[in-house]
């Protein structure tokens, strides 16, 4: 009996850290390709998706790395490396048969489409993957508040943010060990307990306009599958 999806349109919020695997920096092949099994699992189920991913495996404008630097310079540099991500992430999904189109919020015309609202949403409803780089295009912003932004602008049915942990918690789990997993929590819980899994602005654009999110981790297998299934799996942000 096949399964039906519980959502038509999703955006998924790649983590670029989750690229890196086991690994320091960088992309991870088997990670890539681990990830990437995964959404073909649900592109299969007839799901359209549209994917933005983060940076931080290669530059954050916030890290050490950055550190001395202006602000608005390292934060261009950070856009540049989830254009990187873009493109590896295209790359990894047109050996598994997925038809992909990186649009970037930057201009960068050899090597992707500029973002253009119209355009990524004929790609959707033709059953392509849209993965959308370089962020919102706006330096002091994240790829978090992007995922909601391009999320609204597709008009999708949810927000899913793949990460390296199952859910929200009470506190961040990698670093206190007693931090208990919420199944479901408001927007205003959120903020209000100030918790980092994502920015507040991404919280609170995504309460505004009624998106709801859901976080869970990348690296369980089949974790995708049995969200958009509807299946119980990681926590959900609602309003
Ligand atoms: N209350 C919390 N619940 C869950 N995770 C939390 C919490 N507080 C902090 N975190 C941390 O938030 C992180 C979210 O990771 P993620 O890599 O998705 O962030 P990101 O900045 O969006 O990613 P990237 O910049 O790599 O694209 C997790 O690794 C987790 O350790
Ligand atoms: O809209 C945006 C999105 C991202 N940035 C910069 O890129 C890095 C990487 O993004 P993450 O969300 O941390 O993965 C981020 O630290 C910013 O420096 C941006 O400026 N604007």
């Amino acid at each position: 009996m096949s399964q039906a999806p519980s959502y038509k349109r999703i955006l998924l919020k790649l983590s670029g850290e989750a690229l890196m695997g086991d690994d320091n920096y960088g992309i991870n092949r088997s990670t890539i390709e681990q990830i990437v099994g995964q959404i073909k699992e649900v592109v299969e189920l007839g799901v359209q998706v549209g994917i933005v991913i983060g940076g931080g495996n290669i530059f954050r404008g916030v890290s050490s790395a950055a550190s001395g630097m202006d602000r608005a310079t390292a934060d261009y540099m950070g856009m540049m490396a989830t254009v990187m991500n873009a493109l590896a992430l295209k790359d990894a999904m047109g050996k598994v048969g997925l038809i992909a189109r990186v649009q970037s919020a930057l201009t960068m015309q050899q090597i992707a489409e500029p973002y253009v609202r119209g355009k990524a949403m004929q790609y959707l409803e033709e059953g392509k993957v849209v993965i959308f780089g370089a962020g919102t295009g706006n330096p002091f912003f994240t790829t978090d508040t992007a995922a909601a932004l391009r999320g609204m602008e597709m008009n999708v049915d949810i927000m899913l943010k793949a990460t390296k942990v199952d859910g929200v918690y009470t506190d961040d789990p990698k670093k206190n060990p007693d931090a208990v997993r919420y199944q479901t929590l408001t927007f205003d819980e959120a903020i209000g307990r100030n918790l980092k899994v994502m920015d507040a602005t991404a919280f609170a654009l995504c309460r505004d306009q009624h998106l709801n999110i859901k976080v869970f981790s990348i690296f369980k297998q089949g974790a995708l599958k049995r969200v958009v299934l509807g299946e119980d799996e990681g926590t959900l942000v609602h309003c």
